[in-house]
């Protein structure tokens, strides 16, 4: 797979504070690619050097095989950023609003329905923004962010103000968009949301990449190996290791009928963190 954002030892340096220590990853095309980390992280600082609203202190970078020291006005037409709500005109309707962006990124209004086709806000473009739901809120940021259809979509945590129900239907939309084509690239410091919604992951912490990678193999790799079961008549379940011993023991219980549940122990993505970093999101 073509990777579109290569980045080679990236250090950011604010007056006396370093905020990121030379961080390698990459974003392939097609993948929804979560930067995790606690407020300070350094999150923030990463998407704004990705879109070239900052320059690193030092280290290489490319975005779409061009040099993020030198990007060139074309690349703008490449990447799509959400931004808050201040942009919005809240006295407008939905449609007015994208046909306004449409025009200030000069891109063809013939877009607006397609695009708002692809966030499910086709039927209530009529409706002024002022009396739109978060969630519709939400989509239409998101929208304005695809006006021109970018390859690759830079979201900072767009999830963090809403409702675990708004949030939901926040990350639909997110795998619609990306399962038409877009790449995402997003930053959470909500391990649930990453698990769910990303195929890759990277810990961030105090500026350092600690793990990259799915979060399937990070569950397997940091796996307690321990299996737990329920036993008839005993409230507590037990937590057995996953070897030969206790294989003999579960044996025996399946054999005298004492089983009612077993299941492996896996970690969760806030466990791990937590683990490799000593500190919770
Ligand atoms: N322009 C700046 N000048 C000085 N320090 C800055 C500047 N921007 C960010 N920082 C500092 O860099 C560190 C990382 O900030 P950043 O906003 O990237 O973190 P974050 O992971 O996005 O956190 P949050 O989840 O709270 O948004 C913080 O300590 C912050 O105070």
């Amino acid at each position: 797979m073509n990777s579109i954002i290569e980045m080679k030892n990236i250090t950011k340096q604010f007056k006396d504070k370093e905020v990121l220590k030379r961080i390698n990853f990459s974003v392939r095309e097609g993948e929804i690619f979560g930067f995790l980390g606690p407020s300070g992280a350094g999150k923030t600082t990463t998407i704004k050097i990705l879109t070239s609203q900052l320059i690193p202190t030092s280290g290489e970078g490319k975005i779409f095989n061009k040099d993020i020291y030198s990007f060139k006005k074309n690349i703008f037409k490449k990447i799509g950023v959400l931004s808050d709500n201040s942009g919005v005109y809240e006295r407008l309707t939905i449609e007015d609003n994208l046909t306004l962006f449409a025009d200030i990124y000069g891109v063809d209004r013939k877009n607006v329905d397609d695009v708002l086709r692809s966030v499910e806000l086709f039927d209530d473009r009529k409706k002024e923004v002022k009396k739109l739901s978060k969630g519709m809120k939400q989509r239409l940021m998101i929208s304005i962010a695809l006006i021109h259809k970018p390859k690759i979509l830079f979201l900072d945590e767009p999830t963090s103000s809403l409702d675990p129900r708004t949030a939901k239907e926040v990350h639909d939309l997110l795998r619609k968009l990306n399962r038409e084509g877009t790449t995402i690239f997003l930053t959470t410091h909500n391990m649930e949301e990453a698990d769910k919604l990303c195929n890759r992951v990277a810990f961030l912490n105090d500026g350092e990449i600690v793990e990259i990678d799915t979060p399937e193999n990070l569950k397997l790799k940091y796996a307690k190996n321990k299996i737990e079961v329920k036993l008839k008549g005993k409230n507590e379940k037990i937590s057995v290791k996953n070897d030969e011993k206790s294989a003999e023991k579960i044996k025996n219980w399946i054999v005298n009928s004492q089983l009612l549940s077993i299941h492996s122990q896996e970690p969760n993505l806030e466990e791990i963190f937590l683990s490799l970093t000593g500190r919770g999101l």
